[in-house]
């Protein structure tokens, strides 16, 4: 299968600290990726390279044979930062509406996939409430249904489920395997070992450099662990060390 995602030999530091050290990987088409690491270790610095938010200070990135940052290729791209970019005063209709004018999705078109990406996270019989009656687990799945609203190609999450509670997370995993199956590759960054576990592959990033890559399985089978978690220790080198795990 062909790589959608190549990414070769990224640096980039802030303040002459150096952030993320080496870094190459590639992301077959249709595979839901897992960039995991502690808190600090450069995954949001990554993420927004790839997207081509941020210049990296060496490397290159491609995204379907392109190299970025491209505006053409923006629209193949859905983003969700790791906060909520949403205007409170504004019902979720509105909100979504805002986005698919910025996103260029034809007027006649809009009415459509509003319905479809609002039934897609479990919001359609909210889209007519202002923001301010949402719960924050209800503004994380308003914000996956903005960034994947133009059916994005490639769909790049920041830590997409944090603060939510177990039953609305397992839907929202429910709408990245309905995006998956329906031919979406997926990034997302985290830190939770078990959402880790569901990704299909995983690069472990530490420092700024990645220390090990593969499925789930594959990982605990090469360090001789039980547990991704131990696992990740194994492959740091420091068995005591703090994962960042919260
Ligand atoms: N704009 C910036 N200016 C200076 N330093 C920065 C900037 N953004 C990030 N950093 C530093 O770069 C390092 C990597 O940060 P980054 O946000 O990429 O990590 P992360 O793995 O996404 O962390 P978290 O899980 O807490 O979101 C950290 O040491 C951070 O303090």
């Amino acid at each position: 299968m062909a790589n959608l995602v190549n990414l070769d030999n990224i640096h980039h530091s802030y303040h002459k600290k150096t952030v993320l050290n080496e870094i190459s990987l590639a992301i077959p088409e249709g595979r839901l990726f897992g960039l995991l690491g502690p808190s600090g270790s450069g995954k949001t610095t990554l993420v927004k390279i790839i997207i081509g938010l941020l210049t990296p200070d060496s490397g290159t990135v491609r995204i379907d044979g392109e190299l970025m940052p491209s505006f053409q290729l923006m629209q193949k791209i859905g983003y969700m930062a790791q906060s909520d970019a949403l205007y409170n005063e504004l019902t979720a209709r509105e909100n979504i509406q805002f986005f698919a004018s910025l996103y260029q999705i034809p007027k006649k078109r809009q009415k459509e996939r509003i319905s479809e990406a609002a039934e897609l996270v479990s919001l359609s019989d909210e889209l007519d409430k202002t923001l301010e009656t949402f719960s924050g687990g209800m503004k994380r799945r308003l914000s996956l249904a903005i960034a994947l609203l133009h059916q994005p190609k490639l769909l790049i999450l920041d830590e997409p489920t944090v603060g939510i509670d177990p039953v609305l997370r397992a839907s929202i995993w429910d709408a990245f395997r309905k995006m998956q199956q329906a031919g979406t590759t997926i990034i997302m960054t985290t830190h939770v070992m078990d959402e880790a576990e569901k990704c299909d592959n995983l690069a472990l990033l530490r420092d700024g450099s990645f220390i090990a890559e593969g499925s789930p399985a594959d990982l605990k089978a090469k360090s001789g662990t039980a547990t991704l978690e131990a696992a990740f220790l194994h492959f740091g080198g420091t068995e005591n060390a703090h994962t960042g795990n919260h």
